[in-house]
């Protein structure tokens, strides 16, 4: 009792020491970006003052100029740090026995503990081959692109229609993750939450999964000793994840129960959604099947609801590129007019926009610059030496920095930095350039690849085409496009862009 107080006393000397020692800092330093390493805090100080720029400092701070890997401590956490592609290759396909997730990792996405998401192992490769079977099975796939199509034609399009003709403003990053967020919702449990309405309901779920990824980022930075003492507390950013916590488990329970009490056949209808795969299935316990359909809702909403704000914002900026997304629409919209006559809004069917090379190149060319998952963890199983020398003890945390690989002058040449999607084509800009995951790691490398990396790009085309075809998107002047400290490379304050109609 006499030391209940204990945890927050050393919380607060620990935060206390390290602002005096991040101002010292600042003050004593001519540059305070630069990276200095200080005894028992190591990085921690220049990493702070850098968190408003994690992802830059990462990149061009630590990683070029020690040559795209390196050893760093942040207080007791021991670090390697790479962006270099032979590092990817080793870690991801070569010797990733060694590098497994971990339990720290599965500590720290707690509410995933079970599924995929967080299994390493023998349990991985179950879990994987389930989920592939799922993912692989043409009804589902069917149903995912069909509910995509549906969604643009019925929400998308009908609510920028309004806001233009209300002349009002859209955010385009909330506008996009209400659609991906009912996209997924309907693909996996049948249910339309309607977020993206003119009503704008509250959207409480969707902002709970975005805490457990920001409050999940927090528990990759701080020791683990301080995020568990402030969770036993409930204190800080671990009161706010328990409360997203409830909310988002909350919601995954409710689909469950109720999908129990009405089975699986809605009027003359057989469900062929996700949760239908799992829900009779024996082996899944209440907790996996949570943490599963958890798993699918953070592998497609977070994922396709990141990266499509960043899609419009490049367009937004490259006019240029906008025009030749429409010239390689020109002639399918041409076919389509003759057959259906003067129509006031466009929608493309999966079969229209497979074959688009270019909206492909502009896609993944948003995904080299701007991946959703920009940083993945791994663990050291044993002592070993990396390709670049380095040598990784057992225990350390490796970092591998997706959104750095993107950037690097020595894969992508002198204007890594550029957003250009012709880097993607062949001289004859007909076919897609192929270019190696540990290249290119958005969808990650070796043999835990992403199952869903197909499906998204399809998705992902249909709702780009519909914007681009039907609209000229202009950015408000004057806002500062940022992103969040979060596990994902999320928009901090959205996007907002004024709306006009393309005249058909
Ligand atoms: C822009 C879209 C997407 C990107 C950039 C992306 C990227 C990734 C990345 C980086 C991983 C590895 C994550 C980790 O190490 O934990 C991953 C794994 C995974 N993704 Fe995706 N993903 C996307 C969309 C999707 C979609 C739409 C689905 C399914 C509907 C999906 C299903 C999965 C699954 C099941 C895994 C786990 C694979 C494993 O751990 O073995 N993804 N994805």
């Amino acid at each position: 009792m006499a030391f209940s107080f204990l945890p927050e006393l050393v919380i607060s000397i620990v935060v206390v020491h390290v602002v005096i020692v991040g101002l010292y800092y600042i003050k004593s330093s001519k540059n305070p970006l630069l990276p200095v390493s200080w005894p028992v805090v190591g990085i921690l100080p220049s990493m702070v003052v850098n968190l408003h720029r994690l992802h830059h400092y990462i990149s061009f701070d630590l990683l070029t100029p020690s040559g795209h890997s390196l050893k760093v401590a942040i207080a007791s956490i021991r670090m390697f740090i790479t962006c270099d592609p032979t590092n990817i290759q080793y870690i991801f396909s070569s010797n990733h026995t060694n590098y497994p997730k971990g339990e720290d990792y599965a500590e720290i996405f707690d509410m995933t503990r079970g599924s995929l998401f967080s299994a390493d192992g023998e349990s991985s490769r179950r879990e994987r081959a389930n989920y592939q079977s799922v993912l692989s099975n043409p009804l589902l796939v069917g149903l995912m692109t069909k509910c995509c199509h549906d969604k643009v034609e019925k929400s998308l399009l009908p609510f920028m229609d309004h806001m233009v003709r209300t002349n009002t403003h859209v955010d385009m990053n909330d506008m996009l993750m209400r659609l991906v967020f009912d996209l997924y919702a309907t693909t996996i449990f049948s249910v339309d939450p309607a977020y993206l309405s003119l009503d704008m309901p509250s959207v409480h779920v969707a902002n709970a999964m975005d805490t457990v990824m920001e409050v999940g980022f927090v528990r990759h930075i701080v020791p683990a000793f301080f995020w568990k003492v402030m969770r036993r507390l409930n204190i800080g950013p671990e009161r706010k994840l328990a409360a997203a916590q409830a909310v988002f488990r909350g919601f995954i329970m409710d689909m469950i129960t109720e999908r129990r009490k009405k089975g699986h056949i809605i009027g003359q209808e057989v469900h062929i959604d996700v949760l239908s795969n799992y829900v009779n299935d024996k082996n899944y316990n209440d907790d996996l099947l949570q943490a599963t359909l958890i798993t699918y809702m953070i592998a497609g909403r977070d994922t396709i609801g990141t990266t499509l704000p960043w899609v419009v914002y490049n367009l937004a900026k490259n006019p240029h590129i906008v025009s030749s997304i429409r010239n390689e629409l020109a002639p399918i919209m041409s076919r389509k007019a003759a057959i259906a006559g003067a129509v006031t809004m466009m929608t493309f069917e999966p079969e229209e926009v497979r074959p688009l090379v270019y909206l492909q190149a502009t896609l993944l060319e948003t995904l080299r610059l701007y991946p959703p998952i920009p940083i993945e963890r791994r663990s050291v199983v044993s002592t070993d030496v990396m390709p670049s020398g380095h040598v990784v003890c057992a225990q350390d945390i490796i970092l591998v920095s997706i959104y750095s690989v993107g950037r690097m002058e020595s894969v992508w040449g002198s204007d890594c930095l550029e957003y250009r999607p012709e880097r993607w084509l062949s001289n004859d800009g007909r076919q897609l350039r192929y270019v190696p995951s540990n290249k290119f790691p958005a969808f990650n490398s070796g043999a835990r690849l992403c199952l869903g990396k197909d499906i998204a790009i399809m998705q992902m085309k249909i709702i780009i085409v519909a914007i681009v075809c039907n609209f000229d998107v202009k950015m408000v002047d004057g806002q500062a496009i940022d992103t969040k400290l979060s596990c994902l490379l999320q928009m901090k304050n959205g996007l907002k862009v004024n709306l006009s109609k393309v005249q058909m």
